[in-house]
């Protein structure tokens, strides 16, 4: 492997697979990690005060969460500070007895109530020890719950263009890791809450036993909390500069493993090839591994060596108050268990303080991501929509994608009305799809007006704006989940018993509208199928079967737009042109249907065609309008006619006319136009304008 460059913190190894895979290092761009890095580097004490405000949200979280299991923690951990401290003064009157005057014997009984009330306190500590482990075992997982949902809910919530921003992406990113470290942060603030107050306690009882111990105790620590805290930072910044890193390599090693890239993977010898960049990359993450861990081991040998120094002054100046006649025995030999108890505790707290403040970064990651994710949510409320659909209009539309500079959409105006079905063609890129995530509410135009019964979308209610469209889009989700609800969730929502029983029904029939329910039938469990091969008794689909249940699912819907992109591209042609008649079927009084397909068979019964072209709408109007208007579309189809003319022998290929388009001398470029569809003999079924979506199959 060749490094270009000496890995750095700020400046990280590029290695050769980066460039040859990702086209360059893939790493947080200049922005906020290196703000803070620079934050981190050079304002520790400025990163300490903003500690408290990083730790108060989740104990806010807490406190919503189980306020009694917080207060429990609480009151055990002071309990035990106190437990702490009066143990410590029962020490050194135990210590004062014994070194006292009398015989043995009787300083011995004289010190065998202290003894009896140290033995209660300790009991009394471990008690309190053990109610604190018990409620912060119970607070925990609830807040790792709640922050998990706090994170899933603020992800799900945000606009589609702050999902497809990579700045977005990152940060959505870096915030997985912030709920498991709010449940790290409730175990540190605990642990931190009774260091500190054993810590007090302890300080209380070296002052009283003399007032030089308590600054000694804290020159004995002080360094090594600085160490401490400078390795949690250099390995926060780490992770942080090196997460895309880490995830190329894990998504590597994800291609390896995946059921999809299987076939390549081994015919091409892809395998080899994308396993030599996984090493290759690991052996990069490994050298900032070496050079973390050996940044570590320099800072902690200076803050032991630090520390000891501490140490061996405070022992000196020990010897020198007692050999002055300034201390005496008894209180010096409680100054060595008390510095060396509130060294340990403050040695304890400094690594928990370390720990807290390492988790709070990460919780204050998931903060950042929830307050950015709020800043770009799609806004609750807004002007309602009519229950029925009359007329979608866009006007003089224009849309660009964040990181483009040309528009995918430009002066876009046309009208979808309730009833009809409405096709879009146009070559690649050329904007259809984009179209359809405006219609669909998905993204908001830049300028110019798109409006649904004159309510402009940009001040409609959002959520009515998803509740009327359906969408089935070329790459819908495969949802791994049972046959029943892989259709059901076209349409979620509470399930009554009598509702239940309903549904049951309608996702038959939407099964067999799509002619799904013949896949079905061949599943072992029939709808109760799971379909997701990773698991135990599954089974999996062909591309095409999907997408029968794909339009099942969008026919389930029951929506008042239905958008479907390329809902045919793995079909064969029987079930191409079935598929077709159904999405004909699926219009309304009351609902639109907008067809997005490169199959120009399926085209040409649609009311009305839009043709884009660079992001321009350059055509509309019927097939026969635009066949002869002898432009792009027309263009389109008889490419589309002549190919398949040339496969079909003779006789001439037998177009498959609607009754309103009879007349027309063209050859439709249907997969197999001679085959009579099923049930309909040689002539096309009619389109079904009016057709209710719960009528029977129309296939
Ligand atoms: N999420 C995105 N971010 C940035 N640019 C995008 C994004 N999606 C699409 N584009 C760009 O917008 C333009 C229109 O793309 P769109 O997907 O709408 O075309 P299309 O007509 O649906 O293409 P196809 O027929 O291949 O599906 C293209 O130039 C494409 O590269």
């Amino acid at each position: 492997m060749r490094l270009l460059k000496r890995p750095t913190a700020l400046q990280p190894a590029v290695s050769a697979s980066e460039r040859r895979l990702f086209g360059g290092p893939l790493r947080y761009d200049a922005g906020w990690s290196n703000h803070d890095y620079a934050r981190l580097e050079g304002r520790l004490l400025s990163t300490l005060r903003s500690m408290p405000r990083m730790v108060a949200g989740t104990l806010r979280l807490a406190w919503d969460t189980d306020r009694p299991a917080l207060l429990t923690v609480a009151a055990a951990e002071a309990g035990q500070g106190v437990t702490s401290a009066v143990g410590l003064l029962v020490l050194s009157e135990v210590l004062r007895t014994l070194l006292g005057a009398g015989t043995p014997a009787e300083r011995l009984h004289a010190a065998m109530p202290a003894l009896a009330a140290g033995a209660l306190v300790a009991v009394l500590g471990a008690v309190l020890a053990s109610r604190s482990t018990a409620a912060a075992g119970r607070l925990e997982p609830k807040i790792e719950r709640a922050a998990h949902e706090q994170y899933l809910k603020a992800a799900v919530e945000v606009e589609l263009e702050a999902i497809e921003d990579g700045e977005f992406r990152r940060l959505l990113d870096s915030a997985q890791w912030g709920p498991p470290s709010a449940r790290r942060t409730v175990g540190a603030c605990v642990a931190t809450l009774g260091g500190i107050i054993s810590l007090v306690a302890t300080a209380g009882v070296l002052t009283v036993l003399h007032p030089l111990l308590l600054p000694m105790l804290l020159l004995i620590a002080a360094p090594r909390g600085w160490g401490a805290m400078r390795v949690a930072q250099r390995r926060y910044l780490s992770v942080i500069t090196w997460v895309e890193h880490v995830r190329a390599a894990r998504l590597i090693g994800q291609l390896l493993i995946s059921r999809t890239s299987a076939p390549e993977v081994r015919v091409h010898g892809v395998g080899r090839y994308l396993l030599g960049h996984y090493r290759n990359m690991a052996e990069v993450a490994e050298t900032e591994a070496t050079r973390l861990a050996k940044d570590k081991a320099a800072t902690e040998l200076l803050a032991a060596a630090l520390s000891g120094a501490a140490a061996l002054v405070t022992y000196g100046a020990m010897v020198a108050l007692i050999v002055t006649g300034r201390m005496d025995l008894a209180v010096a030999g409680t100054a060595v268990i008390a510095v060396r108890t509130g060294s340990a505790s403050l040695g304890a707290l400094v690594a928990t303080t370390n720990t807290l403040h390492e988790e709070s970064l990460y919780v204050r990651d998931l903060e950042r991501f929830v307050a950015e994710a709020g800043r770009r949510a799609i806004p609750d409320g807004g002007l309602p929509l009519p229950e029925r659909l009359g007329t979608v209009r866009l006007e003089d539309v224009r849309f660009s994608y964040p990181d483009r500079d040309e528009p995918a959409l430009d002066g876009i105006s046309l009208t979808i009305e309730a009833g009809t079905v409405v096709a879009l063609v146009g070559e690649n890129g050329s904007g259809k799809s984009t179209l359809v995530k405006l219609l669909a509410g998905l993204h908001l135009p830049d300028s110019g007006s798109l409006t649904w019964d004159g309510v402009e979308v940009r001040n409609a209610d959002r959520e009515q704006v998803f509740d009327r469209v359906a969408l089935l889009t070329q790459d819908f989700e495969r949802w791994p989940v049972t046959a029943r609800t892989n259709i059901a969730i076209g349409r979620p929502g509470a399930e009554g018993s009598e509702e239940a029983v309903e549904r049951a029904a309608e996702v038959v029939a939407a099964a067999r509208y799509a002619g799904a329910d013949r896949v079905v039938e061949k599943l072992p469990n029939g709808y109760e199928t799971l379909l997701a091969r990773v698991f135990r008794g599954a089974s999996e689909l062909s591309g095409g079967q999907w997408q029968k249940f794909g339009l099942a699912r969008t026919r389930f819907r029951d929506a008042r737009v239905i958008v479907v992109d390329e809902p045919t591209s793995a079909l064969d042609p029987e079930a191409e042109i079935a598929a077709f008649d159904s999405i004909r079927g699926l219009t309304g009084p009351q609902r639109a249907v907008i067809l997005v397909t490169h199959r120009m068979s399926g085209v040409r019964y649609a009311d009305v065609i839009y043709v884009l072209h660079e992001g321009r709408l350059v055509e509309q109007g019927g097939h026969e309008e635009l066949l002869e208007l002898g432009g792009r579309y027309a263009s389109m189809f008889r490419m589309q006619a002549e190919q398949f003319a040339q496969q079909t022998p003779s006789p001439t290929p037998t177009p498959t006319p609607s009754p309103s388009q009879a007349s027309s001398q063209t050859p439709a470029p249907s997969p197999s136009p001679s085959r009579p569809r099923s049930g309909s003999g040689s002539s096309p079924i009619p389109r079904q304008t009016g057709a209710s979506p719960n009528d029977t199959s129309v296939t």
